[in-house]
């Protein structure tokens, strides 16, 4: 593994960090492991990319860096703090974006309170904002719409008339309406034609500076994970077997499973 830091970064507290993190899944017989020993450090304002072919394991990596399952071994810390205490202290600040927002938003309501509905869990946490009226709500939701490129009229629609790259801009405003500090995007961008894609990647990289959060960018299409990226990991039957720059791993990859992934992705 390469594993120098990006420039600048190095020092900065991690907004997501894991260590030594192994898990085995299933029951009985069929139980097997799944990721083993998997170090991956996110800083803020950066994104990981996490490359690998089918079943190796990048989705329950996504899991775990979500707190959605606990590892078997290992720890995982996001901005200091084991998950336990940060769900606790800080909800909303980890928020995830997935390949089809028409089967996450519910379509019978519309794209406003579906946006604004990650606000309710925010203001019941201690260092939340308190209840968050419904002027407020409203006022943010339209924000999100406009950072995101969509149009106030949008709030009042349901997903089924929005095309799938307006629906995946809807879903990037409810991930970010709660100010994350990490945001997961689990292959967010596969579903839409190449022209869509790099749209919505563009908008990724500008809400990023705007927003600062880290991101794990979890994807099977390499030239989606080189523009999303600043570091790019290499997975392999549940280990990271290559990390390092888009270049280095994209243009000079180290590992022969990457020059091979290279070839059949
Ligand atoms: N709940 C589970 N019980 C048993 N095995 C599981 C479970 N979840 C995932 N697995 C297995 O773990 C391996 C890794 O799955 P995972 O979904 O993380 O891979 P992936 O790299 O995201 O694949 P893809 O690109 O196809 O989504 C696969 O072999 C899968 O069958």
């Amino acid at each position: 593994m390469r594993a120098e830091e990006p420039a600048g970064t190095a020092g900065a507290e991690a907004v997501l960090d894991m260590r030594g993190v192994g898990v085995a899944l299933g029951q009985g017989r069929r139980r097997r492991t799944v990721l083993h020993d998997v170090t991956l450090r996110i800083e803020p304002g950066r994104t990981m990319g996490l490359i690998g072919s089918s079943g190796s394991g990048k989705t329950t990596a996504g899991r775990i860096a979500l707190g959605l399952l606990r590892p078997d071994t290992g720890t995982v810390t996001v901005s200091g703090m084991p998950y336990s205490r940060f769900r606790r202290e800080h909800a909303g600040k980890v928020q995830a974006v997935l390949q089809s927002p028409q089967w996450s938003f519910n379509p019978r309501r519309r794209l406003g309170d579906s946006i604004t509905e990650p606000l309710g869990v925010v203001a019941r946490t201690p260092h939340g904002p308190g209840r968050i009226d419904r002027e407020a709500r409203r006022e943010l939701c339209l924000t999100m719409l406009r950072q995101v490129g969509l149009d106030p009229a949008h709030a009042g629609r349901y997903p089924h008339e929005l095309s799938g790259g307006q629906r995946q801009r809807a879903a990037i405003a409810r991930a970010l309406i709660t100010g994350p500090e990490f945001v997961v995007f689990d292959e967010a961008v596969s579903a839409l034609d190449v022209a869509v894609q790099q749209k919505v990647l563009r908008l990724i990289r500008q809400l990023q500076e705007t927003h600062g959060f880290g991101a794990l960018f979890i994807s099977h299409d390499l030239a989606a994970t080189r523009i999303a990226s600043d570091r790019i990991a290499v997975m392999l039957a549940g280990e990271i077997v290559e990390e390092g720059s888009p270049a280095d791993v994209l243009d000079n990859p180290g590992h022969p499973y990457t020059r091979r992934l290279l070839e059949t992705l």
